[in-house]
């Protein structure tokens, strides 16, 4: 299929479809953007990718992991995935089951065998770890990600674009299972609990299911209780079916009392929270409250989701099913009533209907088509910054393009996807702005080398000066600073020092005017003939920052603060302007903040 007289081989010209030919990338993630990235990669013709992902295949994804079918659940997701696409590839496909963060199975060098890699994740600490292992090999990189309709691709390019830590990012907010099902702490949680559990497996036709990984507790008793009390809530679906409304005050029972019994005889789980009460001597009366915006009593409460259940019944036989949608009353009063009525139980505030509207409704699906966007854009971007574009001049790395969709990019305009050039590196990135290197070093050489050692060899080759800090990156464990020199004389391998470890040595010179560059170093593995080797890398020195005024403060806290997920509207993009400055590149901080607080944005894929 793929050959240079193929289509893509006239686009790119022979030369450069032999690149490609001869070229083997990463993806990681087999999930939304992945399944549809692993299929344009196929489909231009690369010649070996090398598939990774951790998971496998649940119902919830079959809707848009287009690659897999109904008797893929509970299989691996890249074996599944090459499985399905290898009879029309001409590529060669490796699928591993596997978190990319393992160093044992792919440590730094495994890395290094790659021309691109392409970023399908969907958490955070993922895109992190991997930002910081193209850093180390100054390898190509290409981020993306999707939430709803917004998008967005970053091609970095390490030492000459920003990273992916350059921007801060905004935490989504999302809970292990465990938190919703078992013991909730904010109203959040029970908000999740009533709209995502609750009300999807009475009513809606998508009831979630959840794999013991998923759960987020590794308590086996909590764990068959989990489960248990999905089946018996499939049981009262049966009851909302048949129409009988008495039946509300089962699910009553079921749901606000025996279900919280069972959670209590669990002693383990209450040893350092309060405990919940269960909802005894329930009644149920006429008062009811039609105030959006104002806490219903308890009793109140009580009797709207009656209300909400029987109108939800009455529903059923002609619909079938019902979907929560924040703007039908019914589907937000029960909603709201049962988390309001669970915060109750649990001690924790309550909220307004109008709150909880806010909310549920702020809940971002995965859009099958944003995917399939995103993906071709990364596929295509890929080209150009491996440079197999025919008749293009090669570009200078800031001149690549990022892209956005919709309001991803705080575009002002209506277009729905804009592409402006990549910044430079940010001076103040934790990750891209300190020096880094990869120091190889034998299985035998960390029994026989003391920390003293290693540190004394760094410290001379690379500038360092006596007050030095050493930090296991990897536990952020201190290892040595200036007063602290008991593990100096121990083994690297007794301060557990091993393969895939980061170590960073800090200067910490006081009342000095410049200090020696902060240095990551990767403890990669060597024969064991060359013992211990450090890489050639310089080391500079830069100048000590002046302390900032006190109206820079907010900015500063806001810059420094690396924690949190991928938020797509996180970059602001003034499509008038070309080169996207730097500063440009974060919210205004109140505007930031001013989210930050607000946003709850429970990311159900
Ligand atoms: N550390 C990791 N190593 C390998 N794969 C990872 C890692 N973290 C996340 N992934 C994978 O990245 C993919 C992201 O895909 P996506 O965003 O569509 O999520 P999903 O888990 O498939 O969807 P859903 O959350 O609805 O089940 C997932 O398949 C996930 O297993
Ligand atoms: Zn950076």
């Amino acid at each position: 299929m793929n050959s240079a007289n193929s289509i893509n081989g006239r686009i790119l010209g022979a030369e450069n479809y032999q690149k490609l030919r001869n070229s083997r990338i990463l993806l990681i993630g087999a999930g939304g953007i992945g399944c549809e990235l692993l299929k344009n990669l196929v489909l231009m013709g690369f010649g070996e990718i090398d598939i990774v992902d951790l998971d496998t295949i649940d119902l919830s994804n079959l809707n848009r992991q287009f690659l897999f079918r109904q008797r893929d659940i509970k299989q691996s997701k890249s074996t599944t995935a090459v499985k399905a696409i290898e009879h029309v590839s001409n590529s060669k496909l490796t699928a591993h089951t596997g978190n990319i963060m393992d160093v044992e199975t792919f440590p730094l060098s495994w890395f290094d065998r790659f021309s691109i890699i392409f970023n399908a994740l969907d958490n955070l600490e993922a895109r992190r770890y991997v930002n910081q292992m193209a850093q180390f090999l100054h390898k190509p990189l290409l981020e993306s990600g999707t939430a709803g309709f917004d998008g967005y691709i970053q091609p970095i390019i390490p030492g000459s674009t920003e990273c992916f830590d350059c921007t801060t990012k905004e935490t989504p907010k999302t809970f292990p299972v465990c938190t919703i099902r078992s013991t909730p702490s904010q109203p959040i949680h029970c908000i999740v609990w009533a709209k995502n559990f609750l009300f999807a497996q009475l009513f809606a036709s998508s009831a979630s299911t959840v794999g013991e990984s998923d759960l987020g507790t590794e308590n086996p008793e909590e764990i068959k209780r989990i489960q248990q009390e999905t089946n018996e809530l499939h049981e009262l679906q049966e009851y909302v079916k048949s129409g009988d409304e008495s039946k509300i005050t089962d699910i009553i029972r079921k749901v606000f009392v025996q279900d919280i019994e069972k959670l209590l005889a669990i002693e383990e789980l209450w040893k350092t929270r309060e405990k919940p009460v269960p909802l005894y001597d329930v009644e149920i009366n006429d008062t009811i409250n039609t105030d959006m915006s104002v806490i219903w009593s308890l009793q109140e409460q009580v009797n709207a989701f009656v209300l909400a259940s029987k109108r939800l019944m009455r529903r059923m036989p002609g619909e079938g099913s019902i979907e929560f949608d924040k703007d039908d009353a019914d589907t937000l009063e029960f909603v709201s009533t049962a988390a309001n009525i669970r915060a109750h139980i649990f001690k924790l505030p309550q909220k307004s209907l109008f709150d909880i509207k806010q909310i549920a409704g702020n809940i971002i699906p995965a859009i099958a088509t944003t995917n399939a966007i995103i993906s071709g854009l990364s596929a295509l971007a890929s080209l150009r910054v491996l440079n197999l574009i025919r008749n293009q001049p090669e570009a200078k790395p800031t001149e690549l393009n990022m892209a956005f969709t919709s309001k991803a990019s705080n575009i002002s305009s209506n277009r729905y996807i804009s592409s402006p050039q990549l910044a430079s590196p940010n001076p103040k990135c934790p990750v891209c702005s300190i020096a880094r290197g990869v120091i190889h070093i034998s299985s035998k050489t960390f029994e026989t080398a003391k920390l003293s050692d290693l540190v004394d060899k760094i410290r001379d080759k690379y500038g360092f000066e006596d007050e030095v800090s050493v930090l296991d990156k990897s536990t952020q464990r201190l290892l040595a600073d200036y007063d602290f020199k008991d593990l100096l004389d121990k083994s690297l391998s007794e301060v557990n020092l091993k393969h895939g470890v980061i170590l960073s040595i800090s200067d910490e010179r006081c009342d000095v005017e410049e200090l020696r560059c902060t240095t990551e170093f990767y403890l990669d593995d060597c024969e064991e003939k060359i013992g211990l080797r450090l890489p050639d890398i310089k080391v500079p020195l830069v100048k000590v920052a002046e302390p900032k005024k006190e109206d820079e403060d907010l900015d500063d806290a806001v810059e420094t603060t690396t924690s949190g997920d991928i938020i797509l509207d996180a970059v602001d993009v003034d499509e008038n302007v070309k080169k996207r400055p730097l500063e440009d590149a974060s919210f205004p901080p109140s505007k930031r903040i001013a989210e930050a607080d607000e946003g709850i944005t429970v990311i159900l894929d």
